[in-house]
């Protein structure tokens, strides 16, 4: 890559935010390279803007997913909780466009009982979601924090999604949704479990 930013340091920002003043002069830069005036009244700011929306698109990049699931109680329950159907908004790695779709996590609470409260799962998928990433490996970074912060015998994560990249260019199949799952101790070992959990995922109702 050439180019006169070339002596700006790769480094990573500080003070949890995101750099906005680069990515400003990043955005203008592209304006410009795709034929734009960045200087006309629609655009004029637009580059700060899209700074501002990073912060809130790509503020996963600076959570711990650990602190998301502190909130840990012991409640006696060492059947299933299943929590589907949470919306989720991600940005694919690979063209900075949006996938988005659904995310629907079971787990299995060991011998004491360990839950989490609910909205802490849904909050777990926006850490992860809210960083360039791939649905694979979205989908397995929310069941390995499950695992290591609840210690569940078993967790599943299943993730649908439509990909903006597959959709409004390139290949441009609109509709196409990709599934992808990851599970984790008795959803991987027991069948009978993991069909359960399935089945209540794929209900409509
Ligand atoms: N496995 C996986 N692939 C993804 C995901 N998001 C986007 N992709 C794919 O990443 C691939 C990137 O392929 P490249 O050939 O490097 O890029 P490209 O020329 O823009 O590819 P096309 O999208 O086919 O035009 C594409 O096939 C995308 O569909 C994802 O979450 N998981
Ligand atoms: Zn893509």
């Amino acid at each position: 890559m050439g180019g006169e930013d070339d002596d700006i340091p790769l480094v990573a920002p500080t003070g949890g935010k995101v750099d906005q003043p680069r990515i400003a002069r990043a955005v203008r830069e592209i304006l410009i390279a795709i034929g734009e005036d960045p200087d006309r009244d629609g655009l004029r700011d637009t580059p700060a803007r899209v700074a501002r929306a990073y912060e809130e698109q790509f503020a996963g990049l600076r959570q711990d997913p650990g602190e998301v699931l502190t909130t840990v109680f012991e409640a006696g329950h060492e059947e299933m909780v299943l929590v589907k159907d949470i919306e989720l908004y991600s940005t694919c790695e690979h063209h900075l466009v949006p996938f988005y779709g659904s995310a629907h996590i079971g787990y299995i609470p060991n011998s004491n009982g360990q839950i989490t409260g609910l909205s802490k799962l849904a909050r777990l998928v926006d850490v992860y979601a809210r960083r360039p990433q791939v649905q694979e490996r979205l989908t397995t970074e929310v069941a390995d924090a499950v695992m290591k912060h609840l210690d569940p015998r078993g967790v599943i994560v299943v993730i649908e999604a439509e990909h903006l990249c597959m959709t409004m260019r390139g290949v441009r199949k609109p509709g196409a949704k990709t599934v992808t799952s990851a599970v984790r101790g008795d959803f991987r070992n027991r069948d009978r479990t993991r069909a359960e959990a399935m089945s209540l995922i794929l209900s409509r109702d």
